[in-house]
């Protein structure tokens, strides 16, 4: 039987599945696996489940020559944690799971815009705290959402549903900055020039890019005085997109007027600065957070590990 690795516990469809097929080792430990515990994964297992922030790099190929490893079937679509060119280098398959993130990741992106609009978190904080003294015509007032103008920057297939939420949900007037021309975004929508004139126009920005070397710290101190100072930052794509102390700084100077995000530079590490501010919304990477969609993104990681293990090439091969 073929040995593989799954680097965290799945949903148990998911393990079902991968235990009558394979000899499953199941690592039962939330942290990332560091470049030796992955140079040693390569060497042990005919093909690994990773998921983000496993230290898939070019150091880890280099340690482990010529792997024993088929196929890294990525969790996830997002694969920022994997140097894809060095995996084709040494002969892996890369792959990961587009498409059954897309609805959930996108639903979360609405849950933060609304909830840091609406000053959700900070008024139910008030409420549990028992601090709610009464209802009041002009009491913790947020920001109306329908009808204002929304900023995808990304315009992928999470943008896109974003897109779609926006403006069949909320009336809201669309425009985005992508690296190439997206020929149908969907829904009625400008595609901007530039990532300034996108951020200058909107009310409210959410960023949907991949993680990459491309896109480390796109939106930064310039990108904050790019929008307007009424302006709600939103983040669903990964960390490391946002110079994180730049946001911290923008949020506590008001150069914008809050954010939401899921994501973090160095998670599980939520800064202490971020954490003081009652003008954002922070939840713990909750994007594909729904048992039916960890089902469908495990299930569809096995059939890529499969796959490869059966000599062909994996259906979602990046
Ligand atoms: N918070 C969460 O739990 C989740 C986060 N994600 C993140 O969302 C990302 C996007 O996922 P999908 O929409 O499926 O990917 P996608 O590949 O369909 O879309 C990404 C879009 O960004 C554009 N893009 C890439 N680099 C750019 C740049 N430098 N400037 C402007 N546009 C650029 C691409 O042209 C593409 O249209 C993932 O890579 C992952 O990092 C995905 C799922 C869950
Ligand atoms: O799919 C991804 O990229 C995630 O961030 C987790 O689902």
């Amino acid at each position: 039987m073929k040995k593989i690795l799954i680097t965290r516990i799945l949903p148990d469809k998911v393990l079902d599945a991968a235990r009558a097929k394979f000899d499953v080792t199941v690592r039962d430990d939330v942290t990332p696996l560091n470049v030796n515990e992955a140079a040693d994964a390569l060497q042990t297992y005919d093909g690994i489940l990773p998921t983000l922030g496993d230290a898939f790099d070019a150091t880890c190929f280099e340690q482990a020559g010529k792997p024993r490893c088929k196929i890294l079937a990525n969790f996830g679509v997002g694969y920022n944690h994997i140097d894809a060119t060095a995996a084709a280098k040494a002969g892996v398959f890369v792959s990961n799971t587009p498409g059954a993130v897309t609805d959930a990741t996108a639903d979360i992106a609405m849950t933060l815009l609304l909830m840091t609009a609406r000053r959700a978190s900070e008024g139910e904080r008030i409420t549990r705290a028992g601090g709610w003294k009464g209802w009041g015509p002009v009491q913790m007032l947020g920001t109306h959402v329908t009808g204002k103008t929304v900023a995808i920057i990304g315009m992928g297939r999470i943008g896109k549903a974003i897109a779609k939420r926006c403006h069949y949900g909320f009336d809201m007037n669309v425009v985005f900055y992508n690296r190439s021309i997206v020929q149908e975004p969907g829904v009625p929508a400008e595609q901007m020039p530039t990532l300034e004139a996108a951020l200058g126009a909107a009310d409210f920005v959410v960023v949907a890019v991949p993680g990459s070397k491309e896109t480390h710290h796109l939106i930064d101190g310039n990108a904050f005085r790019d929008m307007k100072s009424t302006g709600i930052f939103i983040n669903i794509s990964r960390g490391d997109v946002v110079d994180e102390p730049a946001l911290i700084s923008a949020l506590q100077n008001k150069v914008i007027h809050a954010a939401g995000l899921d994501v973090y530079e160095q998670e599980p590490f939520v800064p202490e600065a971020l954490r003081a501010l009652d003008n954002v919304t922070l939840l713990p990477h909750l994007g594909t957070a729904a048992l039916e969609v960890r089902e469908n993104m495990g299930m569809m990681a096995l059939d890529n590990l499969i796959a490869a293990l059966d000599g062909k090439a994996p259906p979602n091969k990046v």
